[in-house]
């Protein structure tokens, strides 16, 4: 099973440019089989198949690395579930600095075992809910950059990340299709939070039939203290 995963994944990563070594392909199949051993007895991903879960999440989320290099920086994956984009992404850049936030216990001891497991020095964990976290000194505006994938609507997303970046620090959005809309709708957060759009960066997933975008922010000036709000504000009514 194992060199089956291997071979798709290091066929896969190629194909985007990434030439996986041996350690990392190791540390991503301890980390798939420890993702399917755990799935069976808690929700941590619809994805199982050896294929799609080389594919739908770990190119998916790797891909990023050839468009912004996270060498020596410090990255907070906010809503990271199972954990993604942040493991595969401190598999392949572990000489960045990664902490992995999410507002489910369950998931963050998950993670912890991943960790162990694939021996990540670089990995940090934290359960939190990303609006209350945003406020803590410790973590606000300490990032250079942050990511997500998956976990709300832009505006929203927009309040529970662009907290933990510094100031000229950015912040990626991973996004499916098109991006248009939800970046329209998501003027007045960004001009609230003081960020901008940086690039809107387009990539198909190879050898599938999936598009993405990684929309990227820049902030621009130190956050308003009342941001972000507290008591769910941000997901129930979006700025
Ligand atoms: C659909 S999952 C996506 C997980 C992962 N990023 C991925 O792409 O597979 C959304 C995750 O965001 C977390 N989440 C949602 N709202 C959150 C918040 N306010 N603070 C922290 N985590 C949050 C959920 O617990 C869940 O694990």
């Amino acid at each position: 099973m194992g060199e089956k995963l291997k071979e798709i994944l290091k066929d896969g990563a190629l194909a985007a440019d990434i030439d996986l070594t041996d350690s990392q392909l190791d540390k991503f199949e301890k980390f798939y089989e420890h993702l399917i051993e755990k799935n069976k007895v808690m929700n941590l991903t619809a994805i199982t198949d050896e294929r799609d879960v080389v594919y739908k999440h770990f190119i998916d989320s790797i891909a990023l690395i050839k468009k912004i290099n996270f060498d020596g920086k410090k990255v907070i994956d906010v809503g990271t579930g199972a954990g993604f984009p942040g493991i595969p992404l401190a598999i392949v850049t572990d000489n960045a600095e990664f902490v992995l936030m999410d507002s489910l216990n369950k998931r963050i001891k998950f993670l912890n075992e991943v960790i162990e497991i694939c021996d990540l020095k670089n990995v940090t964990t934290i359960h939190a809910r990303a609006e209350e976290l945003g406020r803590d000194t410790e973590y606000r505006e300490k990032f250079d950059y942050c990511v997500s994938r998956a976990v709300a609507n832009m505006s929203t997303l927009l309040e529970y990340c662009i907290p933990f970046v510094r100031v000229g620090g950015v912040f990626v959005s991973y996004k499916s299709g098109d991006v248009t809309e939800e970046i329209e709708l998501s003027k007045n957060a960004q001009k609230q939070l003081f960020c901008r759009i940086k690039d809107v960066i387009g990539f198909s997933i190879p050898n599938t039939d999936i598009s993405r975008s990684f929309v990227v922010f820049e902030k621009k000036k130190e956050l308003n203290k009342k941001y972000p709000r507290q008591g769910g504000k941000p997901k129930k009514s979006p700025l």
